[in-house]
């Protein structure tokens, strides 16, 4: 594919409608993981901006150019934005993928689901207008009791690199549906198109305020975020140990988090799949897709021994054939890591990994026709022990490893020998057998006979230590509602008589 002749644009930050310098005038660098150059810069928020930012989303709330719209007219809103973003598909794809090193036909594919999804929050906004107020029915006539379903406030939405702008779009499209304002602060790794949907929202008019962008390091501006006393939740994907420190600074103000933080999902092959090159395929998908970083990967393959060596030949065929390379050349299918921290860190699980005593099967290090760039070839390592990091730990890379197992019981506990429950796969052609583990999985996504589809309709999130509450859906708009309980005295001409009446002279 031709390299399109891109611009990145010059961005401030985007606060109460308009772009904004940081107040201490910081900038970060753009890196382009496959060419390691810097590309450009990004604003770096600090508290102060922070607090401005937040400002403009509370006095959003108060206008009622925002705070007293209805779902319909903030759906406008949303339909416009995914105008805005399929206009611009080809552009944004391009950017997403020089910021965070996904092959073009990924980032592309994204930001159809980021159209796709602004689009669903736009109609379920609408739905809402009929289900704002809902009666309740009590057991006594004297009362009436109402339920009212509004907006929970000012949100702080902070979101990682792995996927850019549709992580951001699964946070903005439900909160500003539901009506809240929100703050976001993406991640400093690849912020670009989260920039841009800030010049969207501009050329759309949305209300100064409802959605304001701060791009910065975790701690300078996610953390003041999490801790300003005047937002009223924050939602977060990231990595285990921030969820932590959010979830312990957000306890300081009892501020409700949700929480989606990654895992090591297991995938459970049996003997009787239907086919084996597309079990073998899925595998791989499972895995390798978005260059091995995604949350829900199924990074450990679980595979029946009476399966396994055919399984394994045909796997290392399929992982050959995987083409490495520019992430915006056609049919590239594995791209870089988004950055050297994470190449590192990816390499050093390899090497404990085989000084712990497995097996690189295949890979383990830089595809060697790539001299720059932060690549990694897709590793596939055996003989691993539970007691292995590389069993235990979320890499976030391009790294399976491989159990075998005799029984369906201790599939079964191989698939739970985790300390998280984000994604679970199974590939069989006993459908019984897959309802039995789909029960039997300690997680909150199943796939059955695939991994990793992932649509905007059904809920998204997990439970153990991959955090709680759930996105997508409806469930999603859940997530940015307060439910407020009005119960109303229905004769209030008659006494309560609770206490005794004073005696009247
Ligand atoms: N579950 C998932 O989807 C993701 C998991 N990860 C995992 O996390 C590891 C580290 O990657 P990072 O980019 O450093 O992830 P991270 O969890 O530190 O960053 C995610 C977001 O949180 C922000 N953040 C960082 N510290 C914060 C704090 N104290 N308060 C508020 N916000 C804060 C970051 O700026 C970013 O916007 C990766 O190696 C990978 O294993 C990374 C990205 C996504
Ligand atoms: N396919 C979407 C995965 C989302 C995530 O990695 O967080
Ligand atoms: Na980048």
């Amino acid at each position: 594919m031709a390299i399109p002749n891109i611009r990145i644009p010059t961005r401030q930050l985007f606060i109460d409608g308009d772009w904004r310098e940081p107040v201490k005038k910081n900038r970060l660098p753009i890196i382009n993981p496959a060419t390691e150059e810097t590309i450009g810069y990004i604003p770096a928020a600090t508290a102060e901006d922070v607090d401005i930012a937040v400002k403009a989303a509370r006095r959003a709330l108060r206008r009622d150019d925002w705070g007293s719209t209805t779902g319909a007219q903030r759906a406008k809103y949303l339909r416009a934005i995914a105008a805005k973003v399929q206009e611009r598909r080809p552009e944004l794809a391009t950017l997403e993928t020089i910021d965070n090193g996904k092959p073009w036909f990924e980032a592309a594919s994204d930001i159809d689901d980021v159209v796709a999804c602004f689009e669903y929050y736009a109609d379920l906004a609408e739905a809402l207008d009929s289900k704002k107020k809902t009666e309740v029915k009590l057991h006594l006539d004297s009362f009436k009791s109402h339920v009212l379903r509004e907006p929970l406030g000012v949100v702080g939405l902070i979101t990682p690199w792995n996927y850019p702008l549709l992580m951001t779009t699964w946070k903005v499209a439900p909160a500003l549906a539901a009506g809240c304002a929100a703050v976001l602060k993406p991640s400093e790794l690849a912020s670009i198109t989260s920039l841009e949907l800030g010049e969207i929202c501009r050329e759309v008019g949305l209300p100064p305020g409802a959605l304001n962008i701060l791009t910065g390091l975790g701690h300078e501006a996610g953390s003041p975020l999490v801790s300003h006393p005047d937002v009223d939740k924050i939602a977060f994907t990231g990595s285990g140990p921030t969820g932590v420190k959010i979830m312990t600074a957000a306890a300081q103000l009892v501020k409700p988090v949700t929480l989606e933080l990654g895992g090591k999902s297991p995938i459970v092959v049996f003997d009787d799949i239907h086919d084996l090159d597309i079990a073998v395929e899925w595998t791989l998908f499972g895995c390798f897709w978005t260059n091995g970083q995604i949350c829900s990967a199924t990074s450990r393959l679980i595979l029946q021994d009476t399966i396994a060596p055919k399984f394994l030949d045909r796997l290392l065929e399929w992982t050959k054939n995987i083409k490495i390379s520019d992430p915006l050349e056609e049919d590239c299918k594995l791209g870089p890591v988004i950055s050297r921290g994470q190449y590192e860190k990816v390499l050093k699980f390899i090497s404990t990994a085989k000084s712990e005593g497995a097996t690189i099967l295949y890979g383990g290090d830089r595809p060697q026709h790539l001299k720059k760039g932060y690549y990694v070839q897709p590793t596939i390592i055996t003989d691993v022990d539970t007691s292995m990091e590389i069993w235990k730990e979320e890499v976030f890379g391009p790294v399976l490893c491989v159990k075998t197992f005799k029984t369906e019981e201790e599939a079964i506990e191989l698939a739970n020998d985790t300390k998280y429950g984000l994604g679970s796969a199974i590939m069989s052609k006993d459908l019984e057998r897959c309802e039995r583990f789909t029960k039997a999985f300690q997680s909150g996504i199943v796939w059955i006979n695939c991994s990793q589809p992932c649509f905007w309709q059904p809920p998204w999130g997990g439970k153990k230590r991959s955090g709680f509450g759930r996105e997508l859906g409806e469930w999603s708009l859940e997530n940015y509602l307060n439910i407020k309980q009005v119960t109303q005295y229905a004769t209030p001409d008659e006494p309560w008589a609770f206490y005794k009446s004073p005696s009247k002279l």
